[in-house]
C-alpha cells in the first residue's frame, strides 16, 4: 500500500499538524482505500513476570465493526493499548493504512488517523461540553501551543479557531448534544458522556475509531443511540475496533469478533461461528466471566 493510496501519508500528517486544522467530512467518511488499516502481528508484552499479550497477531477490514472479546484479563486493554502507542510491545508490529506505527507516540498515531476515545478527565468536568470539544484536537493531536504566541500567525490562529468551531457544531449537532453545548461535562450523564466522548474523537477527523467499553454505565436509549450513531458512521466507511464485555451487544452489532484469551487470538470469524466454538465456549466459562 502507497502513501498515494492511502491518502494520508507523513507529509499530510505533518501539514495537518502545521495548518492545525484537521478537515471533517461527516458526510463522506474517510478517503482511504488500504482494505484492512489495521494490521497487528505477533505483539508481545509483559509486565514483570505476567505475560499480558502473548503473540496476538489480527487484522481489521476496512469500514468494518470489529468487536474485540474475551475473559477477564485476556490482554484486550493492553492490546488496546499497544495499539494506540500507550504502551510499547515487547516485539511485534502494529501496521497503520500500510504504515509501521509500533511504537509511536498516541498523537502521532491519531494524527495517521487512529483514535481511541478517552474518559473525560475529571478537570474537564468543570469546563462545557463546548470547551471540552474545543480542546479536543490538541489533546489528542499533541498541537503545539506556539502557534498561538508566534508573532505573525495570529490571523491564521483565529481563521483556525472559526473552523474549527464551525466542525464542532457540526458534531454535536450529529450526535445530538448541541442543546448541551453550555453544560458543564460534570453535570453530564453517563451516556451523554459517553457522546462526548465519541464526538471529541471524531472531532479530530479519524479513519478508524478504537472504543473501550464505550457503553459502560450508559443506559438503554443513550445506549441505541450510540450504537446507532456508530451504524451510520460505519456506513459513511469509517472503521471501529470496539472492546466490549457485553457479549451479546457485540454478537448483535459486530460483524466481525476477534477472541483473545490469553494475550493472543483463539478465534476469530462471524458472530454465530464465534458463539458456536467450543473453544471460546470453554475460556468464558473458565474465565470467570
Ligand atoms: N500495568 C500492568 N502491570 C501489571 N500487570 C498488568 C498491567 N496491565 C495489565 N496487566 C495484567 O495483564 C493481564 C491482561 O490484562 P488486560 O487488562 O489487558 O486484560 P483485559 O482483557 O482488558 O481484562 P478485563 O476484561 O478484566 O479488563 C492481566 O493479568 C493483568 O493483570
Amino acid at each position: 500500500m502507497s502513501e498515494t493510496e492511502r491518502g494520508r501519508g507523513p507529509d499530510a500528517d505533518d501539514a495537518a499538524e502545521a495548518a492545525g486544522s484537521p478537515s471533517l467530512d461527516l458526510g463522506t467518511g474517510p478517503n482511504v482505500t488500504a482494505e484492512y488499516p489495521l494490521k497487528v502481528e505477533g505483539l508481545h508484552k509483559s509486565f514483570g513476570g505476567i505475560t499480558a499479550v502473548d503473540g496476538a497477531s489480527f487484522e481489521v477490514e476496512r469500514g468494518s465493526l470489529t468487536g474485540l472479546i474475551g475473559p477477564n484479563g485476556a490482554g484486550k486493554s493492553t492490546t488496546f493499548n499497544l495499539i494506540t502507542g500507550m504502551l510499547k510491545p515487547d516485539s511485534g508490529t502494529v501496521t497503520f493504512n500500510g504504515e509501521d506505527v509500533t511504537g509511536m507516540k498516541p498523537h502521532r498515531i491519531a494524527n495517521r488517523g487512529m483514535v481511541r476515545t478517552f474518559q473525560i478527565a475529571r478537570e474537564l468536568g468543570d469546563m462545557t461540553v463546548l470547551e471540552n470539544m474545543m480542546l479536543a484536537p490538541q489533546a489528542q493531536q499533541g498541537e503545539a501551543l506556539w502557534r498561538s504566541v508566534t508573532p505573525g500567525v495570529r490571523d491564521d490562529v483565529i481563521r483556525q479557531e472559526e473552523e474549527l468551531l464551525e466542525r464542532v457544531w457540526e458534531v454535536l449537532d450529529f450526535f445530538d448534544i448541541d442543546h448541551i453545548a453550555e453544560e458543564y461535562a460534570g453535570n453530564l450523564s453517563g451516556g451523554q458522556r459517553k457522546l462526548l466522548e465519541m464526538a471529541r474523537a471524531l472531532l479530530t477527523d479519524p479513519d478508524m475509531l478504537l472504543l473501550d467499553e464505550p457503553f459502560a454505565g450508559v443506559n438503554p436509549t443513550l445506549e441505541k443511540r450510540l450504537l446507532d450513531h456508530i451504524h451510520e458512521l460505519r456506513g459513511q466507511g469509517y472503521t471501529f475496533l470496539l472492546v466490549e464485555h457485553d457479549m451479546d451487544l457485540i454478537m448483535e452489532n459486530c460483524e466481525h469478533v476477534i477472541v483473545l484469551h490469553q494475550g493472543r487470538v483463539l478465534t476469530e470469524g462471524a458472530p454465530e461461528e464465534v458463539k458456536a466454538n467450543e473453544d471460546v465456549i470453554e475460556a468464558y466459562l473458565g474465565g470467570n466471566v
